[in-house]
């Protein structure tokens, strides 16, 4: 056990700050975060929580007076002993009441600072979450190609509650330490300037232990959130995959996974509590010896006559109170290092680029009639090769385009162009003559419905999953469509009918309901254009007939591109597209393609010797 827990001193492992998910090469591993990164961190949460400055101006106030109060209560006791030695009759007494005021004052306000604190720090996260997910649905899709979703949610839930959590608790408390160290300094310097030196004289070795002990744990801190990360991105990624690890056996090897990312955050975790935990040890031990310090040193002075006994008292006690801040700065340290490393993680997200703007000039699109042309369009993932190169072909409104061509041939890459996901890096593509650069997205997809072959449903009901294809449909616009879809039968055999509430991602209904209620979606949004991926799993005979109905009303005087790969669809099309390494080599009507000859007819001959249902075009 020993030798595992001492592994990462071992063999530290090297900082990655988003792990394999976030596409970096070895050689762009980004910077360790040093004091700088802290700061300029530390600035932007100040940043949103200076949006909140007068309650955070009145919590520093309640917390002078708190701090006040507490300097002020040793210092009555002090009086009061040394008043009462020297015979000063009752007044030691009144004393004693004010101390009672005195210590119900502190409570009152210490209970107000806190109250105002917390609403300031719920407030502040609250927005920081606001924030971070408005601007996770702005990112581009290549953004999330680049990650496992479990390790994004990590973001908005476990790094975001750290920052939420030291607000509430650690950012009182280093008010308050700050404040009521330097008040506490300033008295003691007054009533005892060499008492004060001598007390002193444990702080260069605190800062010292401080210092040994932070540069250790901040490290710990920070792999630890992002080991947690990791375990959130694995484990959503194994329950998302319970069919596939089922299916081939694997449980045992994704058990042992988690068993290495779960030992990961323990390691981490052990080191970074083990060592902050010192931290009380080294401030109690430093504690005892100032205390030793000033009892004897203060004993040999009031014997002296230099100082009286109610002095000594109040000294005492101020070194309790002395060192109790840095003893309380000095465990909260950790807390921010850890709230540090969270509000870091979200700021990675926020300093991503969303979508690129639309540009200043840039139209809402109108009504369109959906005549599409591509002019020459390249296009490439990663900047380096091309995944589409020199496409030019047009689609005249009404028209059914289908998209042909071996695996990994670049046609979703040309439906994500024509949706505006990505943006050509050559060529232009034109929608009723007008560039998409210069269409607003928004306005470009809401006249866009698109059915694909990994239909995406909501946890809800069946009539609100079709209905979110309009949001404002009524009951019967909402069958109408179902109907038109060929869905409508279906759904009335089910218990409940358009009622019956369907579990994330449509869990219950089969893969062939799920495409035509995603057809019903479709119909209801009364788009002028559709971008249809063909289902390629295998579906029943009946169903296939009832889906290719169904998508024949979609269809109907739309212009419509499909990724096809059943020869009943692509004979139906208007205009085949035939793409190969990303070149178009043919275009034109399944008679016209057959008669050229070459890939198109390939294609075919593969099909009908696949027994003519699944091509694989
Ligand atoms: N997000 C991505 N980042 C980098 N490369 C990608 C990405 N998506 C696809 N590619 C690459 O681009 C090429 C074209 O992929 P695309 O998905 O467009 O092909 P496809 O014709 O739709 O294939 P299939 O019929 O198998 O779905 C492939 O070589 C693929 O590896």
């Amino acid at each position: 056990m020993f030798k595992t827990l001492l592994e990462p001193f071992r063999h530290p492992r090297p900082v990655i700050e988003l792990g394999e998910g976030r596409g970096l090469s070895s050689g762009q591993k980004p910077k360790a975060a040093g004091a700088k990164d802290w700061s300029s961190t530390l600035q932007r949460l100040w940043s949103f929580l200076a949006e909140r400055r007068v309650k955070l101006i009145l919590v520093l106030v309640m917390v002078v007076f708190s701090s006040g109060f507490s300097l002020l209560g040793p210092f009555m006791i002090g009086r009061a002993v040394d008043i009462y030695l020297e015979g000063g009759g009752s007044h030691w007494g009144l004393y004693l009441m004010g101390l009672g005021a005195v210590y119900a004052l502190y409570s009152l306000t210490s209970w107000l600072q806190n109250i105002w604190m917390i609403e300031i720090s719920q407030e502040t996260v609250f927005r920081m979450r606001s924030e971070l997910f408005s601007h996770l649905h702005r990112l581009p899709i290549s953004f999330f190609n680049r990650r496992q979703q479990g390790e994004i949610m990590s973001r908005l839930t476990n790094d975001i509650e750290n920052v939420s959590s030291t607000l509430n608790s650690s950012a009182i408390e280093i008010f308050t330490g700050v404040l009521t160290l330097g008040g506490t300094v300033i008295v003691m310097l007054w009533l005892s300037p060499l008492l004060t030196l001598l007390t002193f004289i444990v702080v260069p070795l605190m800062a010292l232990g401080m210092r040994w002990i932070t540069r250790r744990t901040g490290p710990l801190f920070k792999q630890r959130q992002r080991n947690m990360g990791e375990l959130n991105g694995y484990i959503e990624e194994t329950l998302s995959g319970q069919r596939v690890i089922k299916a081939f056996g694997q449980e045992r090897r994704v058990i042992s996974g988690f068993r290495e990312r779960n030992n990961r955050i323990m390691l981490s975790g052990f080191w970074a509590q083990s060592i902050s935990g010192f931290i009380p040890k080294l401030m109690n031990g430093l504690n005892d010896l100032s205390f030793a310090i000033v009892a004897g040193f203060g004993g040999i002075l009031a014997i002296r006559g230099s100082i009286t006994v109610g002095v000594i008292l109040v000294f005492v006690e101020y070194t309790r109170q002395f060192t109790r801040p840095l003893n309380d700065l000095a465990n909260q340290w950790n807390s921010v290092l850890s709230a540090i490393a969270g509000a870091e993680r979200v700021f990675e997200v926020l300093d991503e680029d969303t979508e690129a703007k639309d540009e200043k000039a840039a139209s809402p699109l109108g009504q369109i009639r959906g005549e599409v042309k591509f002019r020459d369009v390249s296009f490439s993932y990663n900047g380096e090769a091309d995944t589409l190169n020199g496409i030019s072909f047009e689609a005249r409104p009404g028209e059914m385009i289908a998209l042909v061509g071996p695996t990994g041939a670049g046609k979703t890459t040309l439906i994500g162009l024509l949706s505006r996901f990505y943006n050509p890096s050559k060529g232009t593509i034109t929608i009723d003559g007008k560039d998409l650069a210069s269409i607003r997205r928004e306005s470009l997809r809401s006249q866009m419905a698109f059915v694909l072959q990994d239909t995406f449903l909501f946890k809800g009901s069946i009539r609100d999953n079709i209905r979110y294809g309009r949001l404002d449909a009524s009951d019967e616009e909402v069958e109408k469509a179902a109907r038109m879809a060929n869905a409508h039968s279906f759904i009335m055999r089910m218990p409940g009918g358009y009622d019956r509430m369907l579990s994330a991602d449509g869990g219950g209904i089969s893969q062939g309901q799920k495409q035509l209620l995603a057809i019903a979606r479709a119909i209801l949004a009364e788009p002028a254009m559709l971008v249809l991926d063909e289902a390629t799993s295998s579906i029943d005979t009946v169903t296939e007939l009832k889906i290719q109905e169904g998508l024949h009303s979609l269809m109907k005087g739309r212009t419509s591109f499909v990724i096809a790969h059943r020869l009943n669809t692509i004979r139906m099309a208007n205009r085949i597209l035939v793409l190969r390494d990303g070149k178009l080599v043919q275009q034109g009507t399944h008679e016209e393609l057959l008669k050229q000859g070459g890939l198109y007819s390939e294609l075919v001959m593969g099909a009908a010797g696949n027994g003519a249902k699944r091509p694989s075009l």
